[in-house]
């Protein structure tokens, strides 16, 4: 094992790409490679993002298997299908990361009907917080990141699933998101005066291609036959996720109990807080950060289980996510080169 590992980013210009480059630019072990993207290979790395001043004299190349050949870890951060069809090239030694949609899935059927193109496999889940998750993900080559809204939901639930307080039925989550979530490329819906000062919710009526991965994470948590109503909202902002999520919970199961679970299955997790009582999470407080906070209330009146749930949709919702399951792959310390502090205000 080298001292120091050699990474590669595809997709360096986009979003996702960009922060990972932030995160990489601070990671101790790392040496930053080759730069990929589609269009706009042949162009300065700042002309797209300026803040990466470090990398000022980086040119992004064309997405092909030479131009990723060579280093000991690649990320992808393209586009769904972009991202199998350059994987199927990669060779088996390089530990690959995709940050897309292409290998999270277990069930074809499911792929094919939420993203309508053939299913190209199932990749360890790179959420380190899973039960049993660590494990697997400290020997494997291939990770499939999570995406943002299923990260938040299911870290929001997670506790109450495996301490059998809530079953995974009837969940019902709204998440506001901000509208980098939505990727770099222009559209209408997404420029300053359709945003700015204006939420709107869209995927509404369980369309949204989150929705089968929350459920696997369910199940995978223990929930029989999970059904959630999913509904995101697009923020005026440029980062973070606030997901709230509800379920119904037993007549005579209080806060204490509640609060007891989720502060006993977060006791060692170095990203995932419980916020204390009185305290509610806030994207502001998470930006940056690969941080997760969490606050959790139990609404007897309607006999449902409350958690509200704040992450930066970049980071812990995916460059953040990425980086801590590359440590982990790499067997290097899970939280190097990542931080739980926000930059708030
Ligand atoms: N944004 C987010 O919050 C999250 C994103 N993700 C996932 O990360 C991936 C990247 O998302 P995001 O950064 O937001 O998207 P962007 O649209 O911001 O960036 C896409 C990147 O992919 C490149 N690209 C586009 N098409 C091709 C192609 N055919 N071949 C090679 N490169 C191509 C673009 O290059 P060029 O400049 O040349 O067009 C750009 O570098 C997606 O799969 C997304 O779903 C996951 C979780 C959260
Ligand atoms: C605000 C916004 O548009 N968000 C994106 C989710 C981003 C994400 O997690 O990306 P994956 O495509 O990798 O799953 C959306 O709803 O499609």
């Amino acid at each position: 094992m080298p001292m120091t590992f050699t990474v590669a980013v595809a997709g360096a210009t986009g979003y996702a790409g960009g922060e990972l480059l932030r995160l990489l630019s601070g990671h101790p072990e790392v040496e930053i490679g080759a730069l990929t993207a589609g269009a706009s290979a042949g162009s300065s790395l700042l002309s797209h993002h300026q803040h990466l001043i470090t990398l000022a004299d980086r040119e992004v190349v064309a997405t092909t298997a030479e131009n990723l050949s060579g280093h000991d870890v690649v990320f992808l951060a393209l586009p769904h299908g972009a991202s199998a069809e350059i994987a199927a090239q990669l060779g088996q030694d390089v530990l690959v990361i995709d940050a897309g949609a292409d290998h999270r899935l277990i069930d074809a059927e499911q792929w094919r009907r939420f993203y309508g193109s053939e299913h190209a496999g199932t990749w360890p889940y790179g959420l380190p917080e899973l039960p049993g998750q660590r494990d697997v993900l400290a020997h494997t080559q291939r990770v499939a990141v999570p995406g943002c809204y299923p990260t938040a939901v299911t870290l929001a639930l997670l506790p109450a699933l495996t301490a059998g307080l809530v079953s995974g039925a009837d969940v019902v989550a709204v998440a506001a998101s901000g509208t980098s979530g939505a990727g770099k490329a222009a559209k209408v819906n997404l420029i300053g005066a359709e945003v700015m000062g204006s939420a709107s919710a869209y995927g509404v009526g369980g369309v949204h291609r989150h929705v089968p991965e929350m459920l696997q994470n369910f199940a995978r948590l223990g929930a029989a036959t999970p059904t959630i109503s999913f509904t995101p909202v697009l923020a005026p902002m440029a980062r973070g996720i606030l997901a709230t999520v509800t379920a119904p919970v037993p007549a005579g199961v209080g806060l204490a109990e509640v609060r007891q679970a989720y502060a006993d299955a977060y006791a060692g997790e170095p990203f995932v807080s419980l916020l204390p009582q009185g305290l509610w999470p806030q994207t502001q407080s998470v930006l940056g950060s690969n941080a997760v906070h969490l606050q959790v209330a139990v609404d007897e009146a309607a006999g449902r289980l409350v958690a509200v749930c704040a992450l930066d949709n970049l980071t812990k919702g995916t460059a953040g996510g990425a980086i801590q399951s590359m440590n982990l792959a790499l067997g290097l310390p899970e939280t190097l080169g990542l931080s739980a502090v926000g930059v708030a205000p």
